[in-house]
């Protein structure tokens, strides 16, 4: 292209955006007039175009992980809401519990994910849960909802069995060690960057997980993965990573090489196919009649899927979804709760204590949540550690969010389609006027006699239609590898002498792992 074109599409570009920009201006000083709504307190961009500032300082937080901290800077700064550029777009940061009302819960209608993520994931994972809005989001929730009845969660065998493995990994004679890796290999599917040593059994992890999704051990019992497993790992990181990064460049993205990340979406697909297929088959084979959800083989979260439809894509986008919400969720969860009890020797004793009074009958689904004290740690972990730090949704339709307008922060602001809303769990859980001034310390008995915040200001697994479908099996199952840790261990000394860093990509981990030590209890299984 010769440069008088080139200037010629450039000057269209500008004219565009700016047209757009009067137009935006126009629509907020209507709505301001119309519902009295105001602005809120602006982000002071060194890039007023574009705000392309903040897009940098984000990504350079995030790889200093210093990215709840940046957040956290940016409320102590601006207040409760602020709005600031997105690629020249506008974007709300709220962590005002009405707002969060609004958009997650009361007005969730009028918030969205699909035009955030449909187009970045497709290659991926395609339409489901994730990444779609209205009836095609209803859709793939009513298809995943039944595999999370409690008939589907309640049987802890398979835990039980790859604990036991883990128990015989990991060291015991006292000396530090990073847990972290070993707890991520236990429920999730490993990152292959984990260091070798927790990599050495990945698929006996997997095994757990395909368990769930797919009702297939795959590797563990044969002792080598079949062949179309081969590679999976890396594809499944790399697909799951070129859409975080994808997303995260917005607009810049069209500048990103493709070839190797559809390489890797096409080797998970060939992968999940592989179980969608047997799905189908098995489906065909038994009569509706036969279909019980007591039964172990039909009790995955495929076969579920596939009892209500056979389309291939659909099962298929489903379970790679599924594979995405489970990765490194619960695990980031249980390392958190471990680290907090290495932390806290006293707390630590009497959860153990409470643990030990159940006596040596095998833990079930009913008893775990009357270990008082466990369930009030793992609900501090979450406030202040929680898995998913961060949330965002965008306009859907013109509409407006209650608060943070204005001087003061009290007046509605509108929020034209098209306006990001962004929030953090992190700062809101410890926001000093909610929770008091000891909101960044570990107090676990602040949830004592059934302790309940203010309604959106507690939201670790979500809230409104797109509250998080395992919940129950998160914690039941973070409560049972913690009891089982307790009884197995009198001491988890923690060996960490470095102040707490989040690692965040969708999840946030500890930075530097759960380092701990750990004195086996007399006449237990590890010694
Ligand atoms: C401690 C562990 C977990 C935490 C803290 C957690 C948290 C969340 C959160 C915050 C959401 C809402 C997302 C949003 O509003 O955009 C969510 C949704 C969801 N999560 Fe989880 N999650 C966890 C584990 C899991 C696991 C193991 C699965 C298993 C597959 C899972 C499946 C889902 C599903 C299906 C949804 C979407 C529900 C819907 O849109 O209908 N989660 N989760």
């Amino acid at each position: 292209m010769t440069a008088t074109p080139l200037l010629s599409l450039l000057a269209c570009f500008v004219a565009a955006f700016a047209a757009y920009r009067l137009y935006t201006a126009y629509k907020l000083r209507l709505a301001a007039q119309q519902h009295g709504c105001q602005s809120p307190t602006r982000y002071k961009h060194k890039d007023p175009v574009f705000g392309l500032d903040i897009f940098l300082r984000t990504g350079d937080a995030i790889t200093k992980n210093q990215f709840l901290v940046e957040h956290q800077r940016r409320y102590d700064t601006y207040g409760h809401t602020f709005e600031a550029l997105n690629f020249g777009s506008r974007a709300i940061y709220s962590v005002h519990p009405e707002n969060i009302r609004a958009v997650f819960s009361k007005n969730a209608a009028d918030w969205g994910v699909q035009p955030l993520r449909l187009r970045n994931m497709s290659p991926f994972c395609g339409m489901g849960f994730i990444t779609t809005d209205g009836s095609d989001w209803k859709l793939s929730h009513d298809l995943l909802k039944p595999s999370f009845h409690k008939s589907n969660i309640s049987d802890f065998g398979p835990l039980e069995e790859h604990l036991r493995i883990l128990l015989e990994q990991i060291p015991k004679d006292g000396s530090k060690f990073d847990l972290q890796p070993y707890i991520l290999r236990l429920v999730c599917l490993p990152n292959p960057t984990y260091p070798p040593s927790a990599l050495t059994h990945a698929l006996e992890y997997l095994d757990l997980n395909t368990l769930f999704l797919f009702g297939e051990p795959i590797g563990i019992l044969s002792g080598t993965p079949p062949s179309h497993a081969e590679g999976f790992l890396d594809a499944f990181q790399a697909g799951f990573n070129g859409c975080g990064l994808r997303i995260a460049l917005g607009p810049l993205n069209l500048l990103m090489p493709k070839g190797a990340w559809l390489k890797a979406c096409d080797k998970v697909h060939k992968f999940a196919n592989v179980y969608v297929d047997r799905a189908i088959k098995y489906r065909n084979k038994i009569s509706s009649l036969e279909y019980s959800q007591d039964k172990t083989d039909q009790r995955t979260l495929l076969f579920n899927m596939a009892q209500k439809t056979d389309d291939r894509t659909i099962l298929r986008n489903q379970t790679v979804q599924a594979m995405m919400a489970s990765t490194e969720t619960t695990a980031s969860l249980i390392s958190h709760v471990i680290r907090n009890l290495a932390s806290n020797p006293t707390i630590c004793a009497h959860v153990r204590a409470e643990v030990l009074a159940l006596g040596d009958a095998p833990l079930d689904f009913d008893q775990l949540p009357r270990i008082k004290s466990l369930q009030h740690v793992i609900t501090e972990t979450l406030r202040l550690y929680p898995v998913f730090p961060q949330n965002n949704r965008i306009s859907l339709k013109d509409t407006i969010l209650p608060a943070g307008g204005g001087s003061d922060g009290t007046a509605p602001v509108f929020a034209p389609a098209g306006t990001l809303f962004d929030t953090s769990f992190s700062t809101l859980h410890r926001d000093p006027k909610i929770w008091g001034p000891d909101a960044n310390e570990f107090r676990p008995s602040r949830w004592e006699n059934d302790y309940s915040p203010p309604p959106f200001t507690f939201m670790p697994f979500g809230a409104g239609p797109r509250q998080c479908l395992a919940q129950q099996k998160a914690t039941m199952e973070t409560s049972y590898i913690i009891s089982r840790i307790l009884q197995e261990f009198s001491e988890i000394k923690s060996e960490d002498e470095k102040p707490y860093q989040a690692q965040v990509a969708l999840t946030a981990k500890s930075a530097h792992g759960c380092l701990v030590s750990l004195t086996p209890a007399a006449g237990k299984i590890v010694e």
